[in-house]
């Protein structure tokens, strides 16, 4: 595996399958291309669709359509469905709440269901923004829910509908997503500071900056287990190790990429930390987002990297472009 994570290669049993990846143009969906290959035949799709070879039907890659994703799956019969597709706008969910709802509650839900109804696997992914961001210690899987936004609100309707749904399922809650696909905290923070001398940056959330292709290997890894044992099913916490905060995330990426690229046009003399207050943004996100990942650790016989690593190298390929 590329980005850092230790395996115990007793789980190494080859398995060839039929996998259905939702959201290949994703940060995550697009690492999953990659690492699902050891698990099996991998039929991605966007949300524009897809084909199947040798199919004539056009198969329906849009969460948006119920219909679509039923007969998709229906003619695809996958072994195993990877749902990395979502809606992920945090601060325009608050407002565009159905069309969010719909994705990440419905869509899934109908995915389950399916899934259930001819056995297949249903790979899912879920986020720390569904814990009210109380107390101190990293959340467990089993502990309270609270999401303190209408994105997490959504996003737990999924989860509860997978589990309730009696599909065998994987549901990997994870959280600070950066990849070289698509926008991110990272990305942003890479442009503003070749745009302004002072940043501002919340230092009162914590959580782990966690790499897309972190989470693609572990999820075809995990997903390999339990195709292979039929057991391992269930809820999971997968972030890289350690903790920051957004201000801690930034320092670090900051000093990384100006290392790497001294002569990139860098404008940024300060990172200023700030409480979440004097950053208001239409969505409340929660200060507490540690997620204890020993569970996955301990099931899969794997050991996470530290999130600086991850953070350190995707400073390479993020200003590089
Ligand atoms: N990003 C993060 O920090 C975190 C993400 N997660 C979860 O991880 C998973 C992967 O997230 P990530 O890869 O970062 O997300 P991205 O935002 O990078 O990608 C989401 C993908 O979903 C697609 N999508 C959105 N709406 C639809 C739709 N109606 N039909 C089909 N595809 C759609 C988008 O396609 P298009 O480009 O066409 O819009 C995009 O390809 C998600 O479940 C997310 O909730 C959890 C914690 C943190
Ligand atoms: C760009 C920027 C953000 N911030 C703050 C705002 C916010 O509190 C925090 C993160 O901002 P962003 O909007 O980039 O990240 P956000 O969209 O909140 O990221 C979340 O995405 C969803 C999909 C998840 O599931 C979460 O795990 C999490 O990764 O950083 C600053 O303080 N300064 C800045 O310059």
């Amino acid at each position: 595996m590329s980005c850092g994570v230790k395996v115990d290669s007793s789980f190494a049993d080859e398995v060839t399958s039929r996998i259905l990846l939702f959201g290949k143009g994703g940060q995550v969906g697009w690492e999953l291309q990659r690492s699902l290959a050891i698990v099996g035949d991998v039929i991605a799709l966007e949300r524009a669709g897809g084909r199947l070879p040798g199919c004539a039907e056009a198969l329906c890659g849009d969460l948006s359509d119920l219909d679509g994703l039923r007969r998709t799956v229906a003619v695809v019969r996958p072994t195993a469905i990877v749902n990395a597709a979502a809606y992920t706008a945090v601060d325009r969910a608050e407002t565009d709440t159905a069309r969010a709802h719909r994705v990440n509650a419905e869509a899934p839900a109908v995915l389950a269901q399916v899934a259930a109804e001819m056995g297949a696997w249903l790979v899912h992914y879920s986020t720390d923004y569904v814990f009210d961001g109380s107390g101190e210690r990293p959340w467990r899987e089993d502990d309270l829910t609270g999401p303190l936004n209408a994105y997490g609100r959504t996003k737990l309707a999924g989860e509860d509908a997978i589990r309730a749904s009696g599909c065998q399922h994987l549901i990997l809650r994870t959280q600070w997503v950066y990849g070289a696909r698509g926008g991110n905290f990272a990305r942003t923070i890479l442009r503003l500071a070749r745009e302004r001398e002072r940043l501002t940056v919340v230092d009162d959330q914590y959580g782990a900056p966690t790499g897309a292709d972190l989470i693609a290997d572990v999820t075809a890894h995990a997903l390999r287990h339990v195709l292979a044992t039929g057991v391992g099913g269930g809820t999971y916490h997968l972030a890289a190790a350690g903790v920051t905060t957004w201000h801690g995330y930034a320092t670090v990426l900051i000093d990384a990429a100006r290392r790497r690229w001294p002569d990139a046009g860098w404008r940024v003399q300060a990172i200023d930390p700030v409480p979440s207050s004097a950053f208001p943004t239409p969505a409340r996100r929660p200060h507490n987002a540690r997620l204890d990942t020993s569970r996955l650790q301990q099931t899969f016989g794997l050991r996470l990297p530290a999130w600086e690593e991850g953070v350190r190298r995707c400073a390479e390929w993020l200003v590089g472009f």
